[in-house]
């Protein structure tokens, strides 16, 4: 499914943070965005996911106008990977998990509903989780757990919000393989926040850096992460190499500028 976003703008009270963003995600594409602490990624993702309203401009999912749909219309075409867990402790994962089922109850839901969970919660590698409670678990497992949740909704768009936070180096690339096989299985489309370029340049095909409340490039990885990216966007000395083992950008890092 599609995502398109014309002429955006959007700001906090007084302060604003998006100008005038325009963006077309085709359906199955993986785009990565990046940008420095506090340049809008989480909130560009809140406002494709409904959870803000923009002050100016359009958002479309599938061709539809976002503001036509309904929650549960949203919430059956995207499902979005948040920074944190809801607020209910006491939850095991696996009733967490099932409410991303939510969206998708009809009257016949319960017959299906739990090989669905079930599917989410092994793709996310959760499983032997199941029967926890949320606040027994480390950093590392609630991200997983927060995966399955997502994957849980079967949506045909996912909106992932630093899917590798908190997470070892095993468990990022499991879960950034994860995500990709997904795209590749459902034909999903996937937007995701990530700081680790090297991450961004090797798993999206696509990279949209945002500075100062634009999009500064959109484009191909070996396109997009380059030193003026790094020393114009983020402020660092650096350099770019080709890695040999995937054939994708990797940044070697000098110093703040
Ligand atoms: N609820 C809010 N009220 C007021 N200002 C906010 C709110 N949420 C975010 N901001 C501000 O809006 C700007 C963009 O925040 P946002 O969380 O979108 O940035 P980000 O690029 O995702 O940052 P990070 O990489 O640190 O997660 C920041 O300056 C932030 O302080």
């Amino acid at each position: 499914m599609s995502v398109m976003v014309q002429d955006l703008h959007f700001s906090y009270a007084t302060r604003p943070v998006l100008a005038g963003i325009d963006l077309a995600v085709e359906a199955g594409e993986f785009v990565a965005l990046v940008g420095v602490n506090g340049c809008g990624k989480s909130t560009l993702l809140r406002l494709v996911a409904g959870l803000l309203k923009p002050s100016s401009g359009r958002i479309l999912l599938g061709g539809t106008d976002l503001a036509a749909l309904s929650r549960r219309q949203v919430a059956q075409r995207l499902a979005v990977l948040h920074q944190t867990l809801p607020p209910v402790p006491a939850l095991t994962v696996r009733e967490l998990v099932r409410q991303g089922r939510y969206p998708h109850r009809g009257p016949l839901g319960l017959l299906w509903e739990s090989d669905s969970m079930d599917e989410a919660l092994e793709l996310a590698g959760v499983t032997h989780l199941a029967d926890r409670v949320l606040d027994t678990l480390s950093g590392g497992e609630r991200q997983r757990v927060r995966l399955a949740l997502a994957v849980a909704q079967n949506t045909g768009i996912l909106l992932l919000d630093e899917p590798t936070a908190h997470l070892d180096i095993r468990h990022q690339l499991e879960v950034l393989d994860l995500v990709r096989a997904l795209r590749e299985a459902r034909g999903l489309t996937v937007v995701t926040v990530l700081h680790e370029l090297d991450h961004a340049a090797r798993f999206a095909e696509r990279i949209v850096a945002l500075h100062e409340g634009r999009i500064w490039a959109d484009g191909r990885p070996a396109d997009v992460i380059t030193p003026a990216l790094l020393a114009d966007v983020f402020g660092v000395a650096g350099r770019v190499v080709v890695d040999d083992l995937h054939g994708t950008p990797r940044c070697l890092l000098d110093a703040a500028i």
